[in-house]
């Protein structure tokens, strides 16, 4: 799974038309968002990992969170910083795992609709922190 970070003063996002044969339905969101003090969190899902890769990825996310004092975190799925992608349909299962569990660390935490184009408008902080990237693997017990 490869993660970038970024520490976002506002970010906004507006589905623009379906990028494959199921996209997620857009549920109460409607298909667009808007944050402010955001951590947005653009990631990728590899071919491989599986359910073990979500602790990795939870406590990486957290402790960038945590560093700098964002008040939400957007996991946006984004099938461009890997060469080698997860297929969709595993994608979007290991991408709501992820969701589920930050949430469930207490956390505000919001999702972009996975299987769309999008428009998006990010203004980033620019401080030190503000862009970082993380690449989690699974672990080899499959533990979770
Ligand atoms: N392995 C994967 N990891 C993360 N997201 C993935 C994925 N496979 C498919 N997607 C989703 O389907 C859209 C088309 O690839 C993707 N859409 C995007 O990446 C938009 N930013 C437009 O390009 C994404 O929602």
């Amino acid at each position: 799974m490869r993660l970038l970070l970024i520490h976002a003063r506002r970010f906004s996002y507006e589905v623009v038309k379906p990028a494959v044969e199921e996209p997620e339905p857009l549920g109460e969101a409607g298909g667009s968002g808007a944050f402010e003090n955001t951590l947005v969190v653009f990631t990728s899902v590899e071919k491989g990992d599986d359910e073990s890769v979500v602790p990795g990825a939870v406590s990486e996310i957290l402790s960038v969170f945590n560093q700098v004092k964002a008040s939400s975190i957007v996991v946006y799925p984004y099938a461009h910083l890997s060469q080698d992608l997860a297929p969709p349909f595993e994608a979007v299962k290991i991408l709501g795992r992820l969701y589920a569990a930050l949430k469930e660390a207490g956390v505000e935490a919001y999702k972009a609709p996975f299987g769309w184009y999008k428009a998006f408008t990010l203004e980033c902080y620019g401080h030190p922190l503000s862009e970082l990237s993380r690449s989690v693997r699974r672990s080899e017990t499959g533990a979770r």
